[in-house]
């Protein structure tokens, strides 16, 4: 059976110039390690808020190391030196905008400001590439369902979205 190939990319100035350890590559890592019961393999790495940095780094993964999916992390703000939205409608093939769109509602059940994020996600080549706030604790909230306090689900996650578009993109089955 083909095996999955995700890409992480954690996004930030201060941890890539080691003024804090990064902690989006580890909180990804367990997220997955969690919620993936199938076999995956991982190619990670980390970098500055640099729009063509990122460019490259989204190409290399999809492009030479065929990632099925790609999770970014962090840079998708409205600050100057937010641009991973950017970097990411660039080496689009297309759009797919409801990603940003449930993920900014689910946000909104955790923190008021969720719509400052411009997270999107866009097909590139087999690859569905998906962004994530920075806060790394945005990383569970984001890719999780919302339940209310009956423990019923409220609003549906994105993850069963994810594992049937890499199927429909003729990719490997992802069990979840
Ligand atoms: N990779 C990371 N590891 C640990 N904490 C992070 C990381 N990325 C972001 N954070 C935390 O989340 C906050 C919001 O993330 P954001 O992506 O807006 O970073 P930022 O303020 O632009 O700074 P930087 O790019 O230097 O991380 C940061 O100020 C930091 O406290
Ligand atoms: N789930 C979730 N979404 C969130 C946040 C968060 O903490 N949790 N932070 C918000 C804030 S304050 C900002 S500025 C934007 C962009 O964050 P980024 O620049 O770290 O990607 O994401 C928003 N979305």
């Amino acid at each position: 059976m083909q095996t999955c190939r995700i890409g992480l990319v954690s996004i930030s100035d201060r941890a890539a110039r080691g003024v804090y350890v990064d902690q989006g590559l580890p909180a990804l890592e367990a997220w997955l390690n969690r919620a993936v019961t199938s076999h995956f393999s991982l190619e990670t790495r980390l970098v500055p808020d640099e729009q063509p940095l990122i460019e490259q780094t989204l190409r290399e993964l999809v492009d030479e190391s065929g990632c099925h999916l790609v999770l970014t992390t962090g840079g998708t703000g409205p600050a100057r030196r937010d641009v991973t939205p950017d970097a990411t409608l660039a080496v689009a093939d297309r759009e797919m905008p409801g990603f940003g769109e449930q993920m900014r509602q689910i946000s909104l059940h955790f923190v008021p400001t969720a719509i400052l994020s411009r997270q999107t996600a866009v097909i590139r080549k087999q690859s569905l590439v998906l962004n994530l706030p920075g806060q790394p604790k945005s990383i569970q909230e984001t890719l999780e369902e919302v339940k209310n306090t009956r423990g019923d689900v409220e609003i549906q996650g994105i993850f069963a979205s994810v594992t049937y578009f890499i199927q429909l993109l003729d990719g490997p089955y992802m069990e979840t």
